[in-house]
């Protein structure tokens, strides 16, 4: 379990890490969002120990990271920009990692295969791809069993086998009881892997959160349906939590908190014909641009106005 409480990272004049509160806890994977300077990796420094917050704290299983034993079988980290020497090969990085933390060479050899990095243990880390160089960056993060394993934006550089590789691979360490703490600044990436989702920007939490009630809040899957009596269909399918919308004269309504096959269900019931029932997917990442929307540090150029109108 990470616990942070009103976690506070200043670089002089700036405010990177802004009075953080949130828990993760163990057992799921949970996604740690926000668009790129909001904060994330600075976050995840503090958690290791290699930044020392300005002001509040940050504890791993209870403890400040520095105050474990061992604290690599206690946290496990994939952080940016991981140096390894250019000239060691992959199995001679991970034994040098657990000659210093007394892990056996057995389970280097376990973390290589569980990393896809068996055919090439033996080749120099300088000469690996950019994804490879990442699956070696798990394997180190994973060298000591640890009960907390925390990866900022895994899947950069990552081809789509690697990305399910991720996916499966964090899925199963949360299944096992251990605390998954992963970073991205793409929705669409975290949605597919965790239940819950920390959200920041500018230093700030903005949600903290599951993506259930992520989408709920989003306005949840929205149905049309179009229908020969949409003022009958609109009678029967009211109640409570839902929100029905259509133009005066149209026979297309829009419908919200009630599913299209209860929807269907509901209108056989009645004897009221329909001519479509269509489900729209509520996107995660428009619900995420929305959340952070005023906390983007770097707007791109090309993107127009924002909504206020301004230049973006
Ligand atoms: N060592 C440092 N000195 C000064 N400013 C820093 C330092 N490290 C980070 N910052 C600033 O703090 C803010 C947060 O940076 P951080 O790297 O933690 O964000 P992030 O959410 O991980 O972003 P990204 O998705 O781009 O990696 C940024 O504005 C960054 O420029």
């Amino acid at each position: 379990m990470i616990d942070a409480r009103r976690l506070t990272k200043r670089y002089g004049e700036k405010t990177a890490v802004d009075g953080l509160d949130f828990v993760v806890r163990p057992g799921t994977v949970t996604g740690f969002l926000g668009p790129n300077g909001a904060g994330k990796s600075t976050t995840m420094r503090m958690i290791v120990g290699l930044d020392a917050p300005t002001s509040g704290s940050v504890t791993v299983n209870g403890r400040r990271y520095a105050g474990h034993r061992a604290p690599l079988q206690e946290v496990g980290a994939l952080l940016e920009a991981k140096s390894v020497h250019p000239g060691r090969t992959a199995y001679q990085h991970l034994r040098a990692l657990a000659l210093t933390h007394g892990i056996p060479r057995r389970r280097v050899e376990e973390v290589i295969e569980l990393a896809g990095l068996g055919s090439v243990a033996g080749k120099r880390a300088g000469s690996f791809s950019l994804g490879m160089g990442q699956r070696l960056g798990i394997a180190a993060a994973l060298l000591g069993d640890p009960r907390t394993v925390m990866l900022d934006e895994p899947v950069n550089g990552l081809d789509p086998e690697g990305v399910l590789w991720i996916r499966n691979l964090l899925t199963s360490l949360a299944a096992e009881g251990r605390t998954v703490f992963v970073s991205s600044h793409l929705m669409s990436e975290v949605a597919l892997v965790a239940d819950h989702l920390i959200v920041v920007g500018r230093g700030r939490l903005l949600a903290d959160t599951t993506v259930r009630d992520l989408v709920r809040e989003a306005g949840g899957d929205t149905v049309t349906v179009a229908t020969e009596d949409p003022a009958r269909l609109r009678e029967v399918l009211a109640g409570p939590g839902v929100e029905i919308t259509g133009r005066v004269g149209s026979e297309e309504l829009q419908v919200t908190g009630v599913s299209a096959r209860r929807i269907g269900l509901t209108a056989a019931e009645h004897g009221i014909p329909l001519f479509e029932l269509t489900t729209k997917v509520v996107s995660l990442e428009s619900a995420f641009m929305e959340l952070t929307r005023d906390a983007v540090e770097y707007h791109g150029t090309t993107t127009g106005t924002d909504r206020t109108g301004s230049a973006a």
